[in-house]
């Protein structure tokens, strides 16, 4: 079993639970509220693009231009591409796009992206693999569960972000970090694959959180609202 099959297994808890959270599920059935939504995509577009930098921080820090040229075309898949997923769910509430941009993290999204932050600055290329995989993986396997489980027509309110996921470019993506991260595996000792291991999992946890963030609606305790 190579590395990440052995990581795939040993987080299937979390992926079941990811699968079945209500906000997912909402999305499958096409009722998630519009507050949700909004406040999903205003969190993720920030999360997106410490994502983006994260990918930079891991293309300042490749060896060989196939790695290089791998996280610039992730970049720009992510600045270019995985804007379409937020405007399907930004047509469906009736707000514009940039009314949704630039506001402050949720607790949540803020943990997340700091945890990535972590691992870009402070750990190994495989410690970084290993907390970035679960962005696409998750997202990928969502999109292949619930096309199976609501077989949603093009008239489904989600198709486009369903279709989205369940897209070739999510499954490239992912595959091609599992490769990486499975050849810097095969090279590393136990503490360092503990290293790893221990990251994939916390965001794995905090791909969970963040579905529960948007549901709830999380917000910091005493924040000072914002006014529109
Ligand atoms: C929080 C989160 N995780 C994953 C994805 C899919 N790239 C996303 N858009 N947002």
């Amino acid at each position: 079993m190579s590395f990440s099959e052995q990581l795939r297994k040993e987080n299937d808890d979390l992926f079941e639970a990811i699968f079945h959270h209500p906000f997912v599920q909402g999305v499958g059935k096409g009722d998630i509220s519009k507050e949700a939504l909004a406040h999903y995509v205003k969190a993720d577009f920030e999360y997106l693009n410490a994502f983006m930098q994260i990918y930079g921080i891991a293309l300042a820090k490749s060896q060989n231009r196939e790695d290089i040229a791998y996280f610039f075309d992730q970049i720009k898949f992510v600045l270019h591409d995985e804007i379409h997923p937020h405007r399907n769910f930004c047509e469906h509430i009736g707000v514009k796009y940039e009314n949704l941009q630039g506001h402050p993290l949720p607790p949540t999204a803020d943990h997340y992206i700091k945890h990535m932050m972590y691992h870009a600055q402070m750990g190994s290329p495989g410690e970084i693999l290993a907390a970035l995989l679960p962005c696409p993986w998750t997202y990928w396997e969502i999109g292949q569960t619930l096309m199976k489980e609501f077989e949603p027509s093009i008239e489904h309110p989600f198709y486009d972000w369903i279709s989205f996921y369940v897209g070739e470019e999510i499954e490239h993506t992912t595959n091609e970090l599992r490769t990486r991260l499975d050849q810097f595996a095969a090279n590393s000792s136990p503490e360092e694959k503990e290293k790893m291991k221990d990251a994939f999992r916390k965001s794995c946890q905090l791909e969970l959180k963040f579905w529960e963030m948007a549901y709830t609606l999380e917000e910091w305790p005493f924040a000072v609202k914002e006014l529109s």
